[in-house]
């Protein structure tokens, strides 16, 4: 069974005739504090309405109403499951998704066959006062792993964004009440959730993984490949939350994308297969390849960006460094075209920043780094010098890969470059000043250029 990836909950029948109109195509009943007649009411006119836009109806709770009444899906919380005649309610071919919280509740919901199983609060709800706390997203897979082809179904807190990360993270449905019901105008909130979820409807967009450990998130921002790939490229999403990244990367109109996300929790989500062309890079250049979004992979690391320079999590940094590695492996991408995005963008970008921690990955075999030497006594040049050590240091950027024209004359390109070399290579001191613990680094990576290993 396939439910609808956008499942609506209303606290009474009335909101149907405005909400299905819209494309709504599940939605539950979940009616309160009323008499049996008035219940009895409400579901015949949920019926009616459902059966009029070919949208499935879930009645919340009260089963035997629902039985009597001629539906056909119930939902059940727990404490539901201890009164309601299961047996009976299999015999009258009533389908039962259940509420589930913890591991025990999980375990009875797998054991009574569930047609669904939901967890949550994902978030933290405005909705009723919960008795569990936020189980996050990683819960999600979880929860997936465990129940295979039952659908899945994430509740608490949602909203459109959220929704994207739900069902990226495993859910095949995202339930809402309050982001719609309270909402200024529900109509127009509930056609953001369907365009939102619209590509777990359609499966449209949806791709078989490079990475096996990847879970498909698709994103329609990408086009035709034009060269070989010869880069990886790394970049933070600079955005709060990896929610916000996952909505703008998979929204048409921002126009950019990436092929990879790394979650904080060490998620892997893959946007764009390799084999198409991911909009990440921007204007940018690598030892004379001017369209580097052709010519790499990019992965974007979920991470709030430059204003807040918190360490990146152990796992998502495992998980980062295990991709990179299954990327470079099938791509034979040589460790110095390990990029940062700001290598390829100096001046303009300054993901990952100098607080990515590019020795963990080395350490895995991804990317180069190169040992720091205080050169003592050795001279900087810097804004406005010129000569010979200008010139070869402006031939030595150029050779790794900057773009650097050979001016002679420390200008202000050169301190872009400077600037991007020192933030991937020699993090400690990020100012653009060719001092000589700069030029020996880079001179030490030049001379590796080609060496594998
Ligand atoms: C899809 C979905 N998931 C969870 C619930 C909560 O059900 P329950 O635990 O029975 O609590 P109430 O909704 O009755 O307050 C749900 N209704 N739907
Ligand atoms: C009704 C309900 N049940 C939950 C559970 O975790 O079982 S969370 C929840 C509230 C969902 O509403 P909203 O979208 O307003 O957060």
């Amino acid at each position: 069974m396939r439910l609808d990836p956008f499942y609506l909950i209303v606290d009474d029948a009335d909101w149907l005739s405005r909400l299905l109109p819209q494309g709504v195509k599940l939605v539950q009943l979940r009616v309160k504090d009323r008499a049996e007649h008035d219940l009895r009411a409400q579901i015949a006119t949920a019926r009616e309405i459902c059966a009029r836009h070919g949208a499935q109806l879930v009645v919340n709770d009260y089963w035997r109403l629902a039985m009597e009444e001629g539906c056909d899906f119930v939902h059940l919380g727990q404490g539901d499951l201890d009164a309601a005649d299961i047996p009976a309610l299999r015999r009258a071919g009533v389908r039962i998704g259940v509420s589930t919280h913890d591991e025990a509740e999980l375990g009875r919901a797998v054991s009574l066959s569930a047609d669904y199983v939901a967890l949550g609060p994902i978030y933290p709800t405005l909705l009723k006062q919960m008795d569990f706390a936020p189980q996050g997203l990683a819960r999600v897979g979880a929860w997936k792993a465990r129940i295979g082809e039952t659908p899945l179904v994430a509740i608490g807190g949602l909203t459109p964004e959220r929704a994207i990360a739900a069902l990226a993270a495993g859910a095949d449905s995202a339930c809402v009440v309050t982001d719609i019901l309270r909402n200024a105008e529900p109509e127009a909130r509930a056609r953001e959730w369907l365009s939102a979820t619209q590509p777990w409807r359609e499966r449209e967009g949806f791709f078989e993984p490079d990475y096996a450990l990847a879970r498909v998130c698709p994103s329609p921002n990408h086009g035709a490949r034009l060269r070989p790939v010869s880069s990886l490229v790394l970049h933070y999403t600079g955005m709060q939350t990896g929610e916000a990244a996952l909505a703008l990367l998979c929204n048409p109109r921002s126009e950019v994308s990436a092929h990879y996300v790394v979650e904080e929790d060490g998620r892997v989500l893959q946007l764009v297969p390799e084999s198409r062309r991911a909009w990440h890079a921007g204007i940018s250049y690598w030892a004379g390849e001017t369209d580097m979004n052709s010519a790499s992979i990019g992965i974007e690391v979920v991470h709030p960006g430059y204003d807040d320079p918190r360490p990146y999590p152990a796992a998502q940094i495992e998980a980062t460094a295990a991709l990179a590695k299954d990327i470079c492996r099938r791509h034979a991408i040589p460790p110095e075209r390990v990029l940062a995005h700001s290598d390829i963008a100096p001046g303009r970008k300054r993901d990952p920043g100098e607080f990515f921690p590019w020795e963990e990955l080395a350490r895995c075999g991804v990317g180069r780094v190169v040992e720091q030497n205080p050169a003592l006594g050795a001279t900087t040049v810097s804004l406005g010098d010129a000569g010979a050590k200008v010139a070869s240091l402006q031939r030595d950027l150029a050779a790794y890969g900057y773009r650097v024209d050979q001016t002679g004359v420390y200008d202000a390109q050169t301190v872009q470059a400077v600037e991007a070399f020192q933030r991937h290579f020699r993090r400690a001191q990020v100012d653009g000043r060719a001092d000589g613990e700069t030029r020996v680094a880079l001179a030490r990576l030049v001379a590796t250029l080609g060496e594998r290993v």
